[in-house]
């Protein structure tokens, strides 16, 4: 059985033309020859702040919140994004700095952001985030949040257009859903995603499937 398409996929880009550049953002034209040997242009967008020195734009957190006595807790950010016009729940993220390892800028956005003092416990290959529209990378750095540290028991995070929302890991899925029914936000996909997953793992292997004919 094959799980990979046949078709041919072999691509290669040939030269690269700005379009319009702002001070975060850049719009280029993409010539590149496809699959078939046909050259084509593809309009793409690319952050300005990426350096040579850094393998990735930026870092997504997953971080967990874990406290004695208490459920564990996945720790979102909820804030205005201009691009959307509206709020919207994601993981902690941000940009990685000039000469800063992935693992550095995923806690200094956790501390910024959220307050929070993490531990760094794993962390993805170089992943893309929107390849249809743009070049932008990302590592998704795990973190766990020792809760009983003093230092983590009244997190104070200085960024006043940044709402820290903790939802238990156990219904994530189905507090979200909740919050969604509340609340104007749009999810970042990254996020629902990994609470279908959590779904997928736990509560589906617990049914026997039945084969439709
Ligand atoms: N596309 C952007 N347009 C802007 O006008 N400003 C931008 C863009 N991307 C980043 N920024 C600015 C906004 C912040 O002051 C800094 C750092 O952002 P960071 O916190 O690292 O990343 P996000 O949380 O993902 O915004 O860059």
């Amino acid at each position: 059985m094959r799980y990979v398409s046949s078709a041919p996929t072999g691509g290669s880009t040939t030269t690269k033309s700005p379009l319009a550049s702002g001070k975060w953002v850049r719009l280029e034209k993409t010539t590149y020859v496809d699959a078939a040997g046909t050259t084509r242009i593809w309009e793409t967008a690319k952050r300005t702040t990426r350096r040579s020195t850094t393998t990735a734009d930026g870092v997504g957190i997953i971080a967990v919140l874990k406290r004695t006595l208490h459920k564990d807790c996945m720790v979102l950010v909820k804030q205005f994004r201009p691009p959307l016009g509206c709020h919207t729940l994601e993981f902690p993220a941000g940009l990685i700095d000039d000469n800063e390892t992935a693992e550095a800028a995923a806690l200094r956005e956790l501390k910024e952001e959220t307050g929070y003092k993490g531990e760094v416990v794993g962390i993805t290959p170089v992943t893309c985030l929107d390849p249809g529209l743009s070049n932008c990378t990302t590592y998704i750095v795990t973190v766990n949040i020792n809760g009983d540290d003093p230092d983590n028991l009244h997190p104070s995070q200085k960024l006043e257009f940044v709402e820290v929302i903790l939802l238990p890991l156990d219904e994530f899925q189905k507090k979200i859903d909740e919050l969604l029914q509340r609340e104007d936000v749009v999810m970042d996909s990254k996020v629902y995603i990994y609470a279908m997953g959590i779904t997928q793992a736990f509560a589906k292997p617990k049914e026997l499937p039945v084969l439709k004919q």
